[in-house]
């Protein structure tokens, strides 16, 4: 009986998602924040059927999302930063494109042929799907990285270090950084419609005066040798694969400083790849949206680092969910 309820648990657990998800598809949270607290006020708002918006808005308030009463509904006291689309900490940009989704729904076909249902390692399908991802990842990412640079600046990098942060992304990684000591300077690198992202977010952090940016695609861009301080790649490895992994691992300790540091920000999982279930589940997520993708043990990444003559990797836990494996270069 046991096993039978974990078992409904787990197939029933594409319900809350899929209702959390349309209330940022349909932007509920933001609406009931503006002042529309009824099911009709709503609907109306978001241009949908009131029955379906009072059922819509009765799950999320039995998720705990939302509280009612008398029919009016309000937004659980402290949630409004995450769920109202105007914070700076919304959460909601990634998930209210149906991109994931949808991709998981060709699971199993993509299992079945081993192709994946999108590529986002190239420029094209990268620009469908970034731009949102990032912006949801400065939100969960931004205290593991000040805790990062709080770690590294100024005991293990000087004040002055040059850092280059390699798919950054919204640069949260690097940000940082440059917050922490004005003499600090960062080259981010991506691609254009990610560096037009990267771009307001250093703008916002105040930081524009030390920041260089590099456009185009990693596998291709020459990094200049002994160049840099500290070199970010975060949750990129495992969009890239093993073979592009392991190359972009000798390109990057070619192009630190001698006693420069590589930090590489990722979900790894244990030497049997059981467990944790969030690095495990999120190789699949790599089988589906990227051809070579996946996630790789502290031991696979030793191997990496002794091929390019790094130093073996520690591993720092920046936040529950959060680690970054470091290695430096002697
Ligand atoms: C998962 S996001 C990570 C962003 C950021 N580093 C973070 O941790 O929040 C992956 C980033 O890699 C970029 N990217 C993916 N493949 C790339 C490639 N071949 N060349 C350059 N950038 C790439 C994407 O545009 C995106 O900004």
């Amino acid at each position: 009986m046991v096993f039978l309820e974990k078992l409904d648990d787990l197939l029933k657990g594409y319900a809350p998602a899929r209702v959390v998800m349309t209330g940022f598809e349909l932007g509920v949270f933001t609406m009931i924040a503006e002042g529309k607290t009824t099911a009709e006020e709503v609907a109306r708002a978001a241009a949908s059927s009131t029955r379906g918006m009072r059922m819509l808005l009765d799950a999320l308030t039995s998720l705990e999302l939302l509280q009612k009463h008398n029919d009016r509904y309000q937004l659980v006291p402290g949630s409004e930063a995450a769920l109202v689309k105007s914070s700076p900490q919304y959460i909601g940009s990634m998930w209210e494109t149906n991109h994931l989704w949808s991709a998981w729904s060709a699971l199993t076909q993509v299992v079945r042929t081993g192709k994946p249902y999108t590529r986002l390692e190239t420029e094209s399908d990268a620009a469908r799907f970034f731009p949102m991802l990032i912006r949801s990842l400065h939100v969960y990412n931004l205290e593991p990285a000040r805790k990062l640079a709080g770690l590294l600046l100024p005991s293990q990098i000087p004040p002055d270090s040059r850092v280059l942060d390699v798919a950054c992304g919204s640069a949260v990684w690097s940000i940082p950084f440059a917050e922490a000591s004005s003499e600090v300077r960062l080259d981010l690198l991506d691609f254009g419609d990610a560096l037009a992202v990267a771009r307001s977010y250093v703008e916002r952090h105040k930081v524009d005066a030390q920041v260089s940016y590099i456009q185009g695609d990693l596998k291709h861009t020459d990094l200049e040798n002994d160049r840099y301080h500290l070199i970010i790649l975060g949750n990129i490895v495992h969009s890239e694969g093993a073979a592009s992994s392991r190359d972009l691992i000798q390109r990057c300790a070619r192009a630190l400083r001698s006693g420069g540091k590589l930090a590489i920000i990722d979900l790894f999982p244990n030497e049997e790849r059981t467990g944790p279930p969030r690095a495990v589940l999120f190789a699949l997520n790599m089988l589906i949206n990227t051809s070579e993708g996946d996630v790789f043990s502290v031991s696979e990444y030793n191997q990496w680092f002794e091929d390019a003559g790094l130093s073996e990797g520690t591993l720092v836990q920046l936040g529950s969910t959060t680690t970054a494996l470091l290695a430096a270069k002697p």
